[in-house]
Formats: C-alpha cells, structure tokens, sequence
C-alpha cells in the first residue's frame, strides 16, 4: 500500500521532474553559446589610423586610434545576445483563451498542439524557422523504419509483461491468504517457473528496445548533422557570418531534441499509451466501480500536477537564461582580461557581475520555494488520494465484492496509470520540442543560399581577361539604410596589379567581396572577360581567385595541409612552388619542413600571412586578392610579405587587386584607384598620382604618412609631406 502511494506521488511528479530535467539538460549549451555567437576571441588593436582625412578641408589626420573588435567578422553585425538552446521548450499556446468558457481543455490544448502551431522562440528572427510537422519528424526517421517496427515489438511485448506485475501480486496475495492449491490455475512452482521465464523476456524485449531505439536515434542525429551542417556550408557568408552561434546551437542541441524526439520519446509515449490502456481496462475488469471512483481521483490530479509542472519549466527557463546572460558577461570580460586590468575595472566589472549573479539566485530562490511546496503537495495529494481509494477499496473487500489481492492490483495499476497519464503528457512536450526544433533544423536543411555555390557556366580554368566594375552600387544586406558602393565603375586589365586606395571604411573590402561573390550587387555588374560573372558558378568562379585575408587564418593541421587547403589535388612539388613564390623560405627551417605541424610551430604574423598568400597562389588563380595583407604585421614581417608580393605581381598571368593601406604595399602596384564617398574619386600610375599636385590620392598618401610617423614618434613637417615621392 505504501508502495502504492508511493508509485502515485512519484507518477504525479513526473510530469514536473520531465520539466526541470530537460531544462537542466539545457543549463549548460545555453552557458556555452549564450554569447556572442561562436566564441571569437576579441583583439585588442592599437591601430594607426590610416588615410583619417578624406575631407577635403580637414587635412590633419587622426593619428591613431584604440579598436576592439573581433576577429574575422569585421561588419557590426547583428549578433545574437543569447543563444538560448530553450527556444524549443515553449508548447504551442492555445489559440483562444478569452473567457472561462472558451478556455481550453486538456485535450483541446493536445490537440492545438497536435495541429502544430509553430512553436514560440525566445529569440525568434524573422524567416528562420522552417515549415515543420509530424509527418515531416516521421520522415526523417523513415530510414530506420525496420528497426523502428522492431523496437515497437519489443515494446509490446515488455509493456505487456510489466502490466502482469500487478495482477500478478494481486494474485499473489490472494493465494497465500486463502490457502488456494493452485497459483494462476497451476501448481505454484510451475507458475513461479512460467512467471520468471515470462520476467526475463520481458527484460530482454526492454533491453532490445532500448538499445535499437537509442543507436537509431543516433543514427537519425548523425544524419541530420551531416546534412543541415553541409548546408550550411553551402550559404552565402553572409549568413554564417550573421548567425553562426545560433547555427552551431541548430547542428548541436537541436538536432539532439530532434533525433531524441523521433525515438526515444516516441517510445515512451507508446509505452506510456499501452501502459494507460492496458492498466484501465485491468482496473475495470477487477472492479469497474473502484475505477470509476480512482478515473475521477487521478488523472485530474496528474493533470494539475503537469501544469504546475509547466510554470515551474518557465521558471526554471527563465532562470538559465539569466544564467547565460551571467555567463556571457564573465565571458566577455575574460575575454578582454588586459583592458580589465589596464583600466583598474576589477571591481566595477565585479559588481556588474554581482548583480547578474543576484538576478539567477532571485530565479532560482523562487523556483527552490516553488519547487518545494511541490513536491509537499503533490505528496499530500496522492497520500489523500490513496485514503480515499483504500477506504472505498476497503469497504468493498469487507462487502466481499473484490479480494485483498484485487484491491492491491487495482492500486497498483492506479499508479502505473498515473504515471502513464504523465508520461503522455511528458510525451507530447518532447514532441513539442522535437516539432520546434525540426522547424529550426529543417529551417538550415531546407534553406536555399542566395548565391547558389554550382547554379551558373563553368569558367575554364585557363581563362583570365579584363575585370569590368559598371556601375556598380551595393548595400550590404543586414545594413540597408546605408550605401556603400554608390556606382563604382573600373577597369582591370589581365596581369596588373591595382591598389585599392581609401579611408577605412571606404569600402576596399566590399569591392572585393563582391569580386569573391560573396555578395552580389544591388545595381550594376561586374564582369570578367566581358561576362557577367553573376553567370559562373560560384564554385567555379571563386576557384579562379585567390584571396589573402588580413587576418591569415590556419588551421589545425600541417603546414603543406594549410597551403594545399582547398586544392586537394596539389603535390608536394606545387605545394613547396606556392611556398617559394610566397617567399616562405622559412617553413625548410621548421623542425619537420612541410610536415610540420601548425599549433607546433610557433609563426610570427608575417610567417602566418605568408603561408596564407602560399595557400592562395597554390591553386593558380587568375585574380589574387590581397585584403590589407600586411596592415597588422610590424615593419620585418611587412617587407618579407612585400617582397612575395612583389614577385607575383612580377607574373604577367596573374591579376593582382590589393586593398592597401600603407605606402609600402601601395607603392608596388602599377595603378591605384582612390576610392571616396563609394565612388572611384581618381585612379592612375602610382608616380604620376603622387606627383601630381593637389590629387586626392596626394592628401591621403600624406595623411598616410603622417599616420605612419606618429605611430613610430616621429614629428612630420610640411615640408616632409611635400617630399612624398623621396620618403616613398
Ligand atoms: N558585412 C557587413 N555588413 C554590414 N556592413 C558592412 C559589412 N562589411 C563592411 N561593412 C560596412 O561597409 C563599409 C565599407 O566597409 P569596407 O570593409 O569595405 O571598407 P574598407 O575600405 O575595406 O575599410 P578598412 O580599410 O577599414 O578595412 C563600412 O561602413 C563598413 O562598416
């Protein structure tokens, strides 16, 4: 009996423990990527401020100033605050809930669910949730349908041996307490035998159920991974760029609900659904009136016991986001440790962090109360439940219309319903969550990239001719109200080099990206050889360019695996050619030369960006883009980059475009084209331009110079300015 009570508190917290487990499982990826996205380290740069003046009547430049920013991602683009991995958790709402007579019930709140209202975000963006469904959750687990109809078997037949405990007890009872001869119609050894026998089959179908339905979730996880990740490649850059955390959270945590949802859930919902089943039609055999009295004594209760459940999920909800925001504001702070310190902010950074702190222990002191009166309640309420029933139960044992051993079995099953009632209802959560997070993850599968990467002609790869900008205006998409290339219009001849001349800001780099199509312009066009090259494909177009980021990024791996990085078929001897030319005679010191392992080798920026222009020229390109290549390298590593960059220019069968702050890496190309205001303010020979008296490209190479100056202490003079060509 007391096990009874028991079973039934423990049935009617489940409903609630489901809540609070799944939200704890959430705690911590929502810590890890509540942030600023994929956690990118933040640099701390003391930058000379190149070409500060592009007015015209100003001419004395800003000489240096302080920027932090993150690495790789330049634009101020709009970063997810909190990637919250809860986003899911949300049941769909019902839809009317304007007076107590419209006020759903139960089953209509199911069945609003069932109908699959899109499921409430917390940081909902605008397009980013695909059309989601059950079906569409079933098909994906459709390559494990063998499997899947196997692990149902096994449920069957371990529900069922799980539902013969009780009657089993029952029937128990009654043998020792009326001296019966036999157990079960059998002889008691027999029937101990068949019961024993029928119990390791049993354990055997659970087990097997298990196991088949876990590894096909597995399966279903790792598929969908590979696919939404493979998809995700396959967008613009613009969108990793944009939502990258929330991108790794849809590979991590939601494919995980997802997969979870399609197998383990649905087996505990059927599980639940047989137990339900199979237990009250038990209890209606045995005594149809006990069943009615305990139908209107449970499920209400079960029920009351899944709402409170519910609230204390939104609190325990709210608790992990406030324990995210914590989180992101010590990471953040962590991540700028020196400027903490070089600021004396230790305390100030300490009561902000204080009062985030305080804000998650007024959750959680909340949640702790509530959660406490709980499990007092529904303790009390399933002891008082279990009186009445033994009271009733009791007094049709002495009215001799049911046995002991019925009134044990009955309440027994009263409980296996109980927490059969929760686990459907825990069951229809979790596929709420599945459905969400199918939405968030068929959202990445099914998202089509606005630069297709294969749509489009095949450039031959012998191919090079004259680049064409006509025309050309573009806002960048997630920075609309402003334009930053407001009719650009140049001409690249085949084998030049040109530099690309402007205040920061001016959109040097934009012109380049929309030479790699990662962005395509809003009016006008860029050709190649006279085609558009919105008509290549991307995949093909981009394997005609070679780019060198400011910012050289390597990866895990050898220094021959960095170069050949996107020219899988390159040798050994192409790789140790790029390597020449890219002026990396360094990588033939390194302990094991080309084999030589990236995290073990300790680079200097210039030997990192070297190896980064190798990478580039080792698959031949066409068009070499340099992006400010050696604007954050000190003054060594500037000229042992200059120099690679010099003899590729040298090669008449590549077309050089460098984006170019400093005079040095100006200085080499054979034209410059100035850019001001999104347009193309002058362009010419780097001599005749720096001569000519009262160019634009004068002003802006002085206040270069100027910059260039004071960043090392040194005081400019006019006349210094004037004598530009010399100090050149
Ligand atoms: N991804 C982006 N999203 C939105 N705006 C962007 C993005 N990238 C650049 N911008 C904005 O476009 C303008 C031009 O930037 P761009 O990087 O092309 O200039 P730049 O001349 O290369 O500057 P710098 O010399 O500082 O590198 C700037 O106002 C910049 O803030």
């Amino acid at each position: 009996m007391l096990g009874t009570s028991v079973g039934l508190s423990l049935g009617l917290g489940v409903a609630f423990r489901r809540g609070l487990c799944t939200s704890a499982a959430r705690l911590r990826p929502i810590a890890r990527s509540s942030c600023h996205g994929p956690s990118q380290p933040l640099t701390i740069r003391i930058a000379s401020r190149p070409f500060q003046t592009p007015s015209p009547q100003r001419s004395t430049p800003q000489l240096s100033s302080l920027s932090i920013r993150r690495n790789s991602t330049k634009p101020p683009t709009r970063v997810p605050t909190t990637t919250t991995l809860n986003t899911t958790a949300t049941p769909a709402e019902p839809a009317v809930t304007s007076g107590p007579a419209e006020r759903p019930s139960i089953i209509s709140r199911i069945y609003s669910n069932l109908s699959l209202t899109p499921v409430k975000e917390n940081h909902e963006k605008d397009g980013e949730h695909g059309s989601s469904s059950v079906g569409k959750l079933l098909e994906l687990a459709k390559p494990e349908k063998k499997n899947l109809v196997i692990a149902v078997g096994l449920l069957l037949i371990s529900s069922s041996v799980s539902m013969l405990v009780p009657l089993t007890i029952g029937k128990l009872i009654d043998f020792f307490s009326t001296n019966s001869s036999t157990f079960l119609g059998l002889s008691f050894p027999v029937a101990a035998g068949v019961l024993a026998v029928t119990f390791c089959i049993g354990a055997a179908a659970n087990a097997s159920r298990a196991i088949i339905m876990r590894t096909s979730g597995q399966r279903i996880i790792a598929r969908v991974r590979n696919q939404a990740y493979l998809s995700t490649l396959r967008q613009e850059p613009e969108f990793a760029d944009r939502s990258a955390g929330d991108i790794v959270s849809r590979l991590s945590v939601d494919t995980n609900i997802l997969g979870e949802s399609v197998t383990s859930n649905l087996s505990d919902g059927l599980r639940a659904l047989i137990s339900a089943t199979v237990g009250v039609a038990a209890m209606v055999w045995i005594s149809a009136k006990l069943t009615l009295v305990m139908l209107c004594v449970v499920p209400p209760v079960s029920l009351g016991a899944v709402f409170y459940g519910r609230y204390l999920r939104k609190l325990s909800n709210m608790t992990q986001e406030a324990v995210g925001e914590m989180s992101k504001t010590a990471e953040e702070k962590l991540n700028a440790f020196k400027t903490v310190a070089a600021y004396n902010s230790q305390e100030l950074e300490g009561s902000l962090f204080a009062k985030k702190v305080d804000s998650v222990f007024q959750l959680a002191k909340k949640e702790a109360y509530m959660t406490g009166i709980f499990w007092g309640a529904s303790g009390l309420t399933g002891n008082l439940a279990m009186l009445c029933l033994l009271g009733y139960g009791g007094h049709l044992v002495s009215i001799h219309e049911i046995t002991v051993g019925d009134l044990t079995s009955l309440l027994m099953y009263s409980a296996y319903v109980g927490g059969s009632v929760s686990g459907l209802t825990g069951f229809f959560t979790g596929l709420m969550r599945g459905v969400g997070a199918g939405s968030r993850v068929f959202w990445l599968l099914d998202r089509t990239s606005h630069i297709p990467l294969d749509k489009g002609v095949k450039l031959p790869h012998s191919r090079n001719g004259p680049i064409r900008f006509e025309n050309v205006r573009f806002r960048y998409p997630s920075r609309k109200e402003v334009e930053v290339l407001k009719g650009i219009n140049m001409h690249i001849e085949p084998g030049t080099s040109v530099a690309l001349v402007g205040s920061s800001g001016s959109g040097k780099t934009s012109i380049q990206q929309l030479l790699s199509r990662f962005y395509d312009p809003d009016e006008g066009r860029v050709t190649f050889d006279g085609t558009d090259i919105r008509d290549f494909a991307p995949e093909s177009w981009r394997s005609r360019i070679g780019v060198v980021f400011q910012d050289p990024i390597l990866f895990a791996g050898t220094v021959h695996e960095n170069i050949a990085y996107g020219s899988p078929d390159a040798t050994r001897e192409d790789v140790e050619a790029a390597a020449k030319a890219a002026n990396c005679d360094f990588i033939w010191n390194l302990p094991q030369g080309f084999d030589t392992l990236i995290g073990k080798a300790s680079l200097s920026g210039g030997q990192r960006q070297r190896i980064s222009i190798a990478r580039a020229l080792v698959r031949n390109p066409s068009i070499l883009l340099l992006d400010e290549a050696t604007s954050a390298l000190d003054s060594t590593s500037e000229n042992a980059v200059n120099a690679a960059i010099d003899d590729i220019i040298r090669q008449q069968n590549i077309t050089v475009i460098l984006a170019a702050h400093r005079l040095s890496s100006i200085a080499r190309a054979e034209r410059v084209v100035v850019l001001e205001n999104g347009v193309v303010s002058e362009e010419g020979r780097y001599d005749v331009l720096s001569r000519r008296e009262g160019s634009r490209f004068r002003t802006l190479m002085a206040a270069q110079l100027l910059v260039e100056k004071s960043s090392k202490g040194i005081e400019a003079s006019q006349p210094e300015q004037g004598n530009l060509q010399e100090r050149i």
